[in-house]
């Protein structure tokens, strides 16, 4: 069997904090330079619906970069009201964040325009999106599934709200703060749990610990945003993928560095620590409002099941949710997830996804509408097993780790979807490989 070794530091720049960042650029009045930014599908998209509402921005691959996935983005804008009306529709392709976070931002300009994305985005829920926008005062059309098309009438004439969030939702969150951005007062983003938390940082916003212990993020409407430079540090979502290869495979050690370790994204270490995993965080520091360390992973042959049933711990690891399902299966034979219902609106339904293809692999499961089981591993499966990603990067990643963990023969559908977010996922696996 292949052992997994060495130090990797071209994993991908983290994609939330990378739209984010060329967002607020956009946002902000001035140059703004973001080093590190990632070559991603789903970054990409968020540049290109920037530069079809008329934002400058130029971007160029870094030289020292081997993968060629990493990139110097510049934007020039002039600050908030610099978007202009595109001719065509917005085309997201597969990035919920890009359509979420887009329309929070074209609430408060004053022309109208439509947002669409790939087969899977068209599927994805979108009245979360237009509930706290419409209360603003925008006009937006859903298709009556409520999904996108997400057609805005947008205003210069937003009012400002005060918006519990119904789901925790890091998206919804963004999405209201861009719009409060243009809004003529304050207004405020109550969460009963912590999602990520990047918006509120890279912004400076002000957060408000209520009496019942749940947060309300402050936005002061129309406040003058200067631009500031970006560096975006590794993506904690990506070293999931890495973590969980090298503890699954024997005599494997690897070194990931400077990945975020932000609190709000890194709550699957803790959980791998409390089931025994060999993970050692090194030379831990803070840049720019976030967490940065390095990562020293080791085999691990006496891994605990795992058990996520906290609607907190959830929230906190959500994407990640697909790949420690399938290692924990892939250890133990066993997994638990409830309170996780949201993991059917992502890019494909992720628990009928891992479920059917575990399915496949042989181990028994059981589904409920806020989770599933693993119940143990029937037979070892012999041959080739088609494996079906339906169209979604986490499930093709979390399934090509099994396929090396448990030395199949996996047949992935569709693997260049790994491409959203993790283009050179394959390279530094081989790269890896002693
Ligand atoms: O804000 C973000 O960058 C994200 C938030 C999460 O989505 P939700 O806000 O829908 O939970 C997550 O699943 C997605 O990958 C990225
Ligand atoms: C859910 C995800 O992204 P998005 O919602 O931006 O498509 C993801 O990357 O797992």
């Amino acid at each position: 069997m292949a052992v997994y070794k060495g130090e990797v530091s071209t994993l991908p720049p983290d994609k939330s904090i990378s739209h984010r960042a060329a967002l607020i650029g956009a946002l902000a009045s001035g140059v703004t330079e973001i080093t590190n930014f990632s070559g991603g599908f789903d970054n990409q998209s968020t540049l290109e619906v920037l530069q079809a509402c008329g934002i400058t921005l130029t971007q160029e691959v870094t030289p020292s970069e081997r993968s060629g996935s990493v990139r110097r983005v510049v934007i020039e804008s002039q600050g908030l009201w610099s978007f202009s009306r595109p001719e065509t529709p917005l085309m997201c392709n597969n990035s919920g964040s890009t359509m979420r976070m887009f329309a929070g931002i074209l609430a408060g300009q004053p022309f109208d325009s439509t947002l669409v994305g790939d087969v899977s985005l068209m599927k994805r829920p979108m009245k979360r999106v237009a509930d706290p926008l419409r209360l603003m005062g925008a006009g937006v059309s859903l298709s009556e599934s409520g999904t996108a098309p997400v057609e805005i009438r947008g205003t210069r004439d937003l009012r400002p709200l005060i918006y519990e969030l119904p789901v925790p939702s890091a998206q919804v969150k963004s999405l209201v703060a861009f719009a409060a951005l243009h809004a003529d007062g304050e207004s405020r983003v109550i969460e009963s749990l912590p999602s990520r938390n990047h918006t509120e940082l890279m912004l400076g916003l002000p957060v408000e610990e209520l009496a019942d212990g749940r947060r309300a993020v402050v936005i002061s409407g129309r406040r003058p945003l200067e631009a500031r430079p970006f560096h975006i540090p590794a993506d904690p979502s990506a070293a999931c993928f890495l973590i969980a290869l090298a503890l699954l495979v024997p005599g494997s050690e690897i070194l990931l560095r400077d990945v975020c370790l932000n609190p709000t994204r890194a709550g699957y270490i803790d959980l791998l620590l409390e089931a025994g995993a060999n993970i050692v965080l090194e030379n831990v520091r803070e840049i720019g409002g976030e967490t940065i360390g390095d990562i020293v992973v080791t085999h691990t042959a006496s891994l605990e099941p795992l058990r996520i049933t906290d609607k907190a711990v959830v929230a906190n690891i959500i994407d990640e949710i697909p790949m420690l399902a399938v290692l924990s299966a892939c250890a133990t034979g066993s997994f638990d997830l409830e309170e996780a219902g949201e993991l059917r609106t992502k890019e494909s339904d992720r628990i009928s996804a891992v479920v059917s293809n575990l399915e496949r692999l042989g181990f028994l499961c059981e589904e409920y509408p806020d989770g599933f089981r693993v119940k143990g591993r029937e037979l070892e499966v012999s041959g080739k097993v088609n494996i079906e990603t339906f169209h979604d990067h986490r499930i093709a990643m979390s399934f090509a780790v099994a396929d090396r963990a448990l030395e199949a023969e996996l047949d992935i559908s569709d693997r260049e979807i790994i491409g959203v977010s993790f283009p050179n996922f394959f390279d530094i696996l081989e790269e890896l490989k002693a």
